[in-house]
């Protein structure tokens, strides 16, 4: 067996003056320093810091640079023995595997993925690279490929363990199988909703048959929702009652505490309700049968809040008391049907879908992501909710009832991950919280073609933004899509437990993905050397220098994804020009972390401000949409990528020209421009954000 770590050996005279590496030994000997360093910065990062560890990356990336530039010259050596090579690959998975979790902390789950993908391939057994891919397709929801690497993983420590060649720390392997236990769970639950979700298609069909959509189950998304033909823009897809629905705090003594219609201030008096004081129907609901019954039921809970809460914020709790008390309805007799529902929604011109408790319970839930600390809130408020009904009703209420704390639990957590602030369709403003279970069927996209709002029966509305064609799924945005990939990527994830694979963001995460056209190595500041792109060169391709090749090239890349979206000739090449700027910045951001390191800082653009590349971005998209409007889809990837560019414009002019206010002020002005129509939609929750961001 053979002993590498042998530091303290004959190997400092390891050819000091030329830094020559001759051996394994020595090689082995260099990388560790780096995975040592990497370690050090890991260990230093502040844990609540969610932005990638940089320093920690840089040091494990030359560990690996380190490695690719020696091992196969060092293979052919005859002086090596087979143990030193396999305790070098042992040593450079684990770096794969550090970096892969640096990239995990960062939320840049595909990254992630790569690098614990190159752990496993150079060393097999390393569990702990296994249990990263695991984890990293958890967050892509592909539990299938993240059941295979558990699996890996497990059987990895046995063998290392079997082997004798490993002490494997046993709380890694307790971890690995309660990570098993998890995913097989959940595996078992995606099964039972794809089944669920079938069922629907053929129970429901009436429901579903009056609006043009289909429901289909793709893995890694679930349920999606398709057109079933081709739909001009602003058509109508889908309209769902809320199983539940409440008003922000501070519109109760305003608006109708049933259909949430704001009501005169004269009669406001006469329409409070005498008992709990806590709730107003307008004069329409005030004689409708449903609506008296609905306020009947929860007249005791709301005069309970008024008394002990009554200076304190209560929508969450009276939101959770509106949910249960008709999941009571729903299990107790079975009156909680669409023909049971309000007249008023009833007779209303548009249609729409009813949602029982067996389509809530259904929903997707996030119980395993909770942290422990909210699981004890949950459990507290759960059990706060139990007390209150069961001093209002009685101490056998609730088992009565047949609804347990873990169900209430349960109910808490699908709540929490499908819950929707409800919005006024002209201002936009929030003014009360629901659930709607076949709205939440909706799939997320950073490009979505469709949006919702609600409307005055307080109905959760979808509708088209652009035509679509019988087949496409109708997909809305969760987040604020004028923000850039990986802050949109970040967000989804700590906010919805998903790491997005939508279309628009599977391109432009590719966008900096480059390799050498020659030698087909990962391009990286420090073996490349851009070409400034002149005029000239843009219509004939890009040129850099490789210095691992020590070759000229000539035109980068383009990802293979985009390849559809980008179909002429000029598209192509503004894709082409726009991919060596955003390289050149990422280069110019890299290089600040290697600076820190005092390693070599070569890239030929250092000189120029961020602001002028930005410009060369935004002119280049700007350029290639006039003279090309016709191509729908590149045009939308387009008109997206610049805006956020023009964003990012604002922010480097704000920092390197505060006092170019004529030029800032264009750029704003622009932006408002391109903004238009997203801060026209009644799903606009963002505006008051963008206007934040654009302040100089
Ligand atoms: C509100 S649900 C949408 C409906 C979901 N398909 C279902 O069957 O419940 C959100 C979940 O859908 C999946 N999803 C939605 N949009 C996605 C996207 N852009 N990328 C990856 N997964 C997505 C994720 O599993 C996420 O947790």
């Amino acid at each position: 067996m053979s002993s590498i770590p042998d530091h303290n050996n004959n190997n400092n005279n390891n050819n000091k003056n030329n830094n020559e590496i001759l051996n394994f030994k020595q090689l082995f000997k260099k990388i560790e320093e780096f995975k040592q360093l990497g370690n050090q910065e890991f260990s230093k990062y502040d844990k609540t810091n969610d932005n990638l560890n940089k320093r920690a990356v840089t040091y494990y990336s030359l560990g690996i640079e380190c490695f690719n530039d020696n091992f196969e010259k060092l293979k052919n050596n005859n002086n090596n023995n087979k143990d030193d090579e396999i305790e070098l690959k042992k040593l450079v998975s684990i770096i794969y595997s550090n970096l892969s979790l640096c990239f995990i902390n960062g939320y840049e789950i595909d990254k992630a993925l790569e690098f614990a993908n190159k752990g496993t391939e150079i060393d097999k057994d390393n569990s702990k690279c296994h249990y990263r891919k695991s984890l990293c397709y958890q967050y892509m929801c592909n539990f299938k490929e993240s059941f295979k690497s558990i699996n890996d993983a497990l059987n990895s420590i046995n063998n290392n363990n079997n082997n004798g060649k490993v002490i494997i720390d046993k709380s890694l392997k307790q971890i690995i199988e309660n990570e098993r236990k998890e995913i097989e769970k959940k595996l078992k639950k995606l099964e039972k909703e794809e089944k669920e979700s079938q069922d629907r298609i053929k129970e429901d069909f009436e429901q579903f048959q009056q609006f043009p959509i289909e429901l289909v189950w793709r893995d890694g998304f679930g349920r999606c929702v398709l057109a079933s033909e081709d739909l001009p823009k602003g058509t109508m897809v889908l309209r769902v009652s809320p199983f539940a629905s409440v008003l922000e705090d501070h519109k109760i003594e305003k608006n109708c505490g049933f259909c949430f219609k704001k009501i005169n201030k004269s009669i406001r008096i006469n329409q409070t309700c005498k008992n709990c004081k806590n709730h107003l129907l307008c004069p329409q609901c005030s004689v409708d049968e449903y609506s008296l019954n609905y306020h009947k039921d929860e007249c005791d809970i709301l005069n309970f809040l008024k008394q002990y809460y009554p200076s304190s914020q209560t929508r969450d709790f009276r939101f959770m008391f509106r949910v249960l008390l008709n999941v009571i309805k729903d299990k107790k007799n079975k009156s909680f049907s669409k023909e049971n529902q309000s007249k008023q929604w009833l007779n209303h011109q548009n249609p729409f879908i009813f949602d029982s408790y067996k389509y809530l319970i259904n929903l997707s839930r996030t119980l395993d992501k909770v942290q422990p600390e909210q699981m004890e809130a949950f459990k507290r408020s759960a059990q706060s909710v139990i007390a209150i009904f069961n001093k209002l009703r009685g101490p056998k209420f609730f088992d009565e009832c047949g609804v347990t704390i873990d169900e209430i639990i349960e109910i808490y957590s699908i709540v929490l991950s499908n819950g929707h602030e409800m919005l006024h369709p002209l201002n936009c403003h929030t003014y009360g919280l629901g659930i709607f279970p076949t709205g939440s069927y909706l799939n997320h996209s950073c490009l979505p073609n469709a949006f919702w709002y609600n409307d005055d029966q307080g109905m959760m509305v979808f509708r088209t933004l652009r035509p679509i064609k019988k087949g496409e799924e109708i997909l809305t945005s969760y987040t604020d899509i004028t923000t850039e990939c990986s802050e949109r990527r970040k967000h989804l994830l700590k906010q919805y437990f998903f790491f997005c694979q939508c279309q628009q963001c599977k391109f432009q995460s590719k966008l900096t993905d480059q390799s050498c056209l020659s030698c087909k190595n990962q391009l990286s500041s420090s073996n490349t050397s851009f070409k400034i792109p002149s005029n000239d060169s843009i219509e004939s391709g890009f040129y850099y220098h490789c210095l691992k090749c020590n070759s000229d090239n000539k035109q980068i890349n383009c990802p293979d994804d985009s390849s559809s979206v980008f179909t002429s000739q000029h598209d192509q090449r503004t894709f082409k020009k726009i991919n060596l700027l955003i390289n050149i910045m990422q280069q110019r951001h890299q290089s600040i972390a290697t600076n820190l390191l005092n390693t070599n800082n070569e890239y030929l653009m250092k000189g120029m401000p961020d602001h002028i590349v930005y410009k060369e971005i935004t002119n280049a998209l700007e350029q290639s949409m006039i003279s090309n409007p016709s191509k729908v889809s590149a045009d939308q990837v387009f008109t997206n990528s610049l805006i956020q560019y023009y964003f990012r414009l604002f922010q480097t002019l704000k920092i390197e020209k505060p006092n170019d206010t004529q030029q800032l002020q264009s750029v704003k002005t622009k932006i408002l421009q391109l903004l238009t129509p997203i801060i026209h939609l009644p799903t606009s929750h963002h505006k008051s954000s963008i206007e934040k961001k654009l302040k100089f």
